[in-house]
């Protein structure tokens, strides 16, 4: 089995509060992990550990290591620009820029440096059809991205990660401002994608995290309470406060 990222005792602090406690957890390869847990319990913390976007907030503190292909993102050689390429992330509420679609995708290449347009029209394309979206759009590359509908932004945000050639795709609840069609077009993608991405993905939707993950990691209280196959989490889990959660009985 082949983990992608490695994560070894990991505690996080806001100033005083310890949103993150004691986690080890390995992240495999080219497969959906899923976070799911009641809210506060550190889910989203733990994801923006990934790509060390918890630097962004004033106060934080990291223990720990997170490793990805054996090198230690808290360690003192990372640019942090280059792992946030690496590492891309989807956040609840689509955000495309202001600008038109094929703008948006051509974005990320050209801060690093893609002039040529040639090579450009084939990056927006070949994103676009990956975020299974290249066919809603095709039409209207040139007109503003603001103008698509709330799931169609979103496969425009995975669309705009996908261009920069990332090796892992954090989700925080991705679908979480979405209808249930747009829901379960993302769904498919996401399955689409982990032939090729690692991804990891907070939801608190019970049959999302059974649809569309591998594997699964129960928090609570900023400890990870349970993690292992997706499948035998919801069908048999190990821990009383996984089974609890899973079946409703708080959160
Ligand atoms: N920027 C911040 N500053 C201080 N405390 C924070 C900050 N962000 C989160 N916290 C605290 O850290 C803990 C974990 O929060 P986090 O947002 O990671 O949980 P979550 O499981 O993702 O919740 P939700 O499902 O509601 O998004 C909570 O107690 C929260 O109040």
């Amino acid at each position: 089995m082949a983990y992608k990222i490695t994560v070894r005792d990991l505690n996080l602090f806001y100033r005083d509060l310890q949103a993150l406690s004691n986690i080890n957890l390995d992240i495999e390869e080219k497969k959906v992990t899923a976070l799911i847990g009641p809210s506060g319990c550190g889910k989203s913390t733990f994801l923006r550990t990934l790509n060390r976007m918890n630097d962004l907030i004033e106060g934080v503190r990291v223990e720990g290591k997170v490793m990805l292909d054996g090198q230690d993102l808290y360690g003192p050689d990372i640019d942090v620009v280059a792992l946030r390429k690496r590492v891309g992330m989807v956040f609840q509420r689509p955000n495309p820029f202001p600008m038109t679609v094929y703008d948006n995708i051509a974005y990320g290449p050209r801060i690093h440096g893609q002039k040529d347009r040639r090579i450009l029209d084939q990056i927006v394309e070949k994103s676009l059809k990956a975020a299974a979206l290249w066919d809603e759009v095709k039409d209207r590359l040139h007109k503003t991205a603001l103008g698509l509908s709330g799931g169609q932004q979103q496969r425009l945000c995975i669309a705009r990660l996908l261009a920069v050639e990332p090796e892992v795709l954090l989700m925080d609840e991705p679908t979480s401002a979405l209808d249930p069609i747009s829901t379960l077009k993302v769904e498919e993608l996401i399955r689409e994608l982990k032939n090729q991405y690692t991804i990891v993905i907070v939801t608190h939707n019970m049959q999302q995290a059974a649809r569309v993950s591998d594997s699964t990691a129960f928090f609570l209280n900023g400890e990870l309470i349970e993690f292992g196959n997706t499948e035998l989490i919801f069908t048999g889990p190990r821990d009383k406060r996984t089974e609890d959660y899973i079946t409703g009985r708080f959160g």
